[in-house]
């Protein structure tokens, strides 16, 4: 198959009328190019430039054509208008165009436009009129006018032109209108003719530039993509490559995709986790309202970044810190979440050791200086803007040096150790027991309601100190020394309490170790009370003024001899007055002076019973009350052995009272120290006994002689059924075990006759006789007690 064009017809000789007569078949073009029906027009226009063709065939799915398709049908439906518009003449006219005489004849025309390739040509017609003639005029002239006719007679005119400034799309719709094919392009100035446009150039134009642009465009593609495979490498490789644990999962949270650090960190590989939600981490350390406030900042701002704890595959936990990025498709909804996590466990522990480091005693793992001076400063503002009171207690400990230069340095850090110990556990929650070094030891007590509340806590830490240490097999005892200060009585400012506190801790240190100081000199008669007290019975310890003994007679119930005495402390102050046993005694307990009091008292009824039997006298024996620091230390058998002995003074006449108590939680050991109190031929009693714990199973294993009954119980004889029975009991079970009993507190008649019919062996109390000075129970009982007659206390 061939395709014959105008432009063939320019291969007939025009000067040979008979070329006309050539069969189509030697003048055709062949073999034909066809395009199917189904090309698109941009590849139309593409082929109609790669093969410098102006036709094709168009044929169907079986290869029959179907028409023809022309540079035309393309400029006139390839949709150029915009281009055609921003484009002008002069960029696609033919600026060479072939001028031809008017004299010239169209035999010789033919020949040379097909030479040239050209579609037309301008004929100068002389007289500044030009022309033009077009293949398609060639076929028609081919058939009608000879080969030697002029072409300025052929020419067509006037000249259609138009400006080279001129939009394509002008020329286009120009030549559409006129049904022409080409336009001389004319300068509007000179009215020379510059150019020739037709259909063809502004196709060529169009499709040069189209196939400009489209390579352009393909090459930016190319190199978008090429980028962008290289930039999804280097992601894919970087990912890959991460030490940070990446999880894609889709918008409803369900996982897509996780990098090799995630599973090094979780345990979990791809496939145990696809198609799983996050949640498989969950460590079960967050709540609910953790994950919702979550989710809804992911909603809300499109990311969430924080820390969380998770549990890996093993079931350990660990601290990530995660960012979650919602992504969002081309229509803004969330298609995919990316959560990025680096595990952060190791980084807090380092924190955490570091913060360690920096505020805690290495030792101890209290608080240290700096840490205890950020809490003070804080304290003292709350503290201010609350109107309250804070205390700060400087603790020394006494003697510590000795502990670290005999026993060595280890055993003085496990000593440290058990000494803050004891401390934490005898303060309140929101206290702050800091160590500064060695053996100094702050306590910061925040809140304080009432001033006396220090000095409770204060004696609570010394009692605590007081208590023995074990030690490498050995057991010994170290006190402290205590110095307080007050804010806002002492100083406004953490430095300045720390410092009043130090001076008082020396001042403690220098008035005897073992007790505490008040910084302040200004706070209130009440407050200082107890200090002054203190200072005042270690003074009367020392030197004996004010303090004295008092002894009660125990008296038998039926024959109303006597049979004992018990001996009572009494101390009397200027300053104080008369203070009670109840109060002095607590006071001696807790600032540590007990034993030294206890051993004043001790050898003052020694050397009682030694005056009374050096003057003669057959007395009694006098029952000394133990407490609980008196009995437990260590040497107490060697000093009551020991003051047997410097008084000469024959076996049980010093007895001893002790109370339920302080036997609690220690009774096998109690019991030693009861058997050896017995070897020395001591009687020992169980005092007050019915208050506190009056454990009655206990008693048999416990070798006493004597059971006091409280003065409770026997002051409400005759008033509560309850007492009475109790009473009962408790006879009957002395009985059981021979102990021997004593009533406290006998007042009134009514209340001895009541004890008669239960098995009470002694009477003690007001009604029998009241506690007096030893000269008192000498010359009403003890010089009396030579005339048998008279040794009836009642009478
Ligand atoms: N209402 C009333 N009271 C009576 C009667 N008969 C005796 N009393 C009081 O009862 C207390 C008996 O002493 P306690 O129970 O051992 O209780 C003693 C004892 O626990 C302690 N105490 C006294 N002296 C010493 C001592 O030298 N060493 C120790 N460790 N404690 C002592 O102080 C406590 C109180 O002693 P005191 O005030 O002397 O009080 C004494 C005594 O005066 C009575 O018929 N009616």
């Amino acid at each position: 198959m061939g395709i014959w064009t105008e432009h063939d017809s320019l291969r007939l000789d025009f000067n040979d009328p008979d070329s006309l007569r050539t069969p189509i078949g030697d003048v055709m073009s062949s073999p034909v190019s066809s395009l199917h029906l189904n090309t698109p027009v941009s590849e139309v226009a593409r082929r109609f430039h790669e093969e410098q063709r102006r036709h094709f065939l168009v044929v169907d799915d079986n290869d029959q054509p179907r028409g023809i398709v022309s540079q035309t049908d393309i400029a006139l439906k390839q949709g150029l208008e915009l281009y055609l518009s921003l484009r002008e003449v002069h960029e696609a006219m033919d600026s060479q165009p072939l001028v031809l005489p008017g004299t010239m004849t169209l035999g010789q025309t033919a020949p040379l436009m097909l030479a040239q390739r050209q579609d037309a040509a301008v004929v100068d017609c002389g007289g500044g009129e030009f022309g033009i003639i077009t293949e398609r005029d060639m076929v028609r002239f081919a058939a009608r006018h000879p080969g030697d006719t002029p072409l300025s007679k052929l020419a067509s005119r006037p000249l259609l032109t138009i400006a080279p400034e001129d939009s394509l799309l002008r020329a286009r719709d120009m030549l559409l209108d006129h049904q022409l094919r080409h336009l001389a392009v004319q300068d509007k100035h000179s009215r020379q003719i510059t150019g020739l446009l037709g259909f063809r150039h502004i196709l060529e134009g169009a499709e040069q530039d189209y196939r400009l642009e489209l390579k352009q465009a393909l090459s930016q593609r190319d190199q978008a993509l090429s980028r962008s495979r290289l930039n999804l490498q280097l992601a894919e490789r970087v990912i890959e490559a991460s030490l940070e644990g990446v999880v894609i999962t889709d918008a409803r949270g369900h996982i897509e995709f996780v990098n090799p650090a995630f599973t090094h960190t979780t345990g979990y590989s791809l496939e145990e986790v696809l198609g799983k939600t996050p949640a498989i981490l969950s460590s079960g350390r967050h709540d609910e309202t953790f994950y919702d406030s979550m989710w809804k900042t992911l909603q809300q701002k499109g990311y969430w970044r924080g820390e969380i704890w998770n549990r890996r595959k093993s079931g350990q936990l660990y601290l990530e810190l995660l960012t979650i990025t919602a992504i969002h498709d081309s229509d803004g909804n969330t298609s995919n979440y990316a959560a990025l996590f680096s595990d952060i466990t190791h980084i807090r522990e380092n924190e955490d050791q570091i913060r360690q480091l920096a505020y805690y005693d290495a030792l101890t793992k209290l608080p240290n200086r700096r840490l205890l001076e950020d809490r003070l400063d804080l304290a003292i503002r709350h503290a201010h803007r609350h109107q309250q009171r804070l205390a700060v207690v400087f603790i020394d400990l006494d003697h510590f040096k000795r502990v670290n230069d005999s026993l060595g340095h280890a055993a003085g850090d496990e000593l440290l150790l058990d000494v803050s110990r004891r401390m934490n556990a005898r303060l309140r929650e929101d206290d702050t027991l800091a160590r500064l070094g060695g053996d100094e030891f702050i306590v910061l007590l925040p809140d304080l309601s009432e001033p006396d509340e220090v000095i409770r806590i204060a004696r609570r830490l010394l009692d605590a100190i007081a208590e023995p240490f074990r030690l490498k097999d050995q057991t010994f005892r170290i006190g402290c020394s205590l110095g307080v200060s007050l804010y806002p009585d002492d100083a406004a400012d953490a430095e300045q309490l720390l410092h009043h506190a130090d001076a008082a801790m020396y001042r403690a240190k220098q008035e005897g170790r073992n007790t505490f100081r008040l910084y302040s000199t200004h706070m209130d008669i009440r407050e200082h009370r107890w200090l002054a007290m203190e200072t005042a019975l270690r003074n009367a310890i020392d030197n004996g003024e004010g303090l004295s003994l008092h002894y009660q007679p125990l008296v038998d119930r039926d024959s109303q001899r006597l049979c004992s005495l018990e001996a009572l402390a009494r101390w009397y102050h200027p300053e104080f007055g008369q203070v009670s046993p109840g109060d002095f005694i607590p006071l001696a307990e807790r600032s540590g002076l007990i034993l030294p009091l206890s051993r004043y008292l001790m050898q003052q009824v020694a050397a009682r019973l030694r005056a009374w039997l050096d003057a003669g006298l057959t007395p009694v024996p006098v029952a000394v009350n133990l407490s609980a620091q008196q009995f437990w230390q260590q040497d107490l058998i060697e000093q009551i052995r020991a003051l047997y002995d410097e008084y000469q003074l024959p076996p049980g006449l010093i007895n001893f009272e002790l109370t339920e108590s302080m036997l609690l939680d220690k009774q096998q050991q109690a019991v030693r120290v009861l058997q050896q109190l017995r070897q020395l031929g001591c009687r020992v009693a169980m005092d007050d006994f019915g208050t506190g714990y009056s454990s009655l199973s206990y008693l048999h294993q416990l070798p006493i002689t004597t059971l006091k009954i409280d003065r409770s119980f026997i002051q409400q004889l005759g008033e509560n059924q309850g007492s009475e029975t109790i009473l009962a009991a408790i006879t009957g079970m002395a009985q059981g075990l021979k102990l021997t009993v004593v009533a406290e507190g006998v007042e009134t008649e009514e209340q001895l006759n009541t004890l008669r019919r239960y098995h009470v062996n002694l009477i003690q109390g007001y009604l029998t006789g009241r506690p007096m000075p030893a000269e008192q129970i000498t010359e009403r009982y003890l010089a009396v007690a030579r005339e048998p007659a008279t040794n009836n206390v009642l009478s």
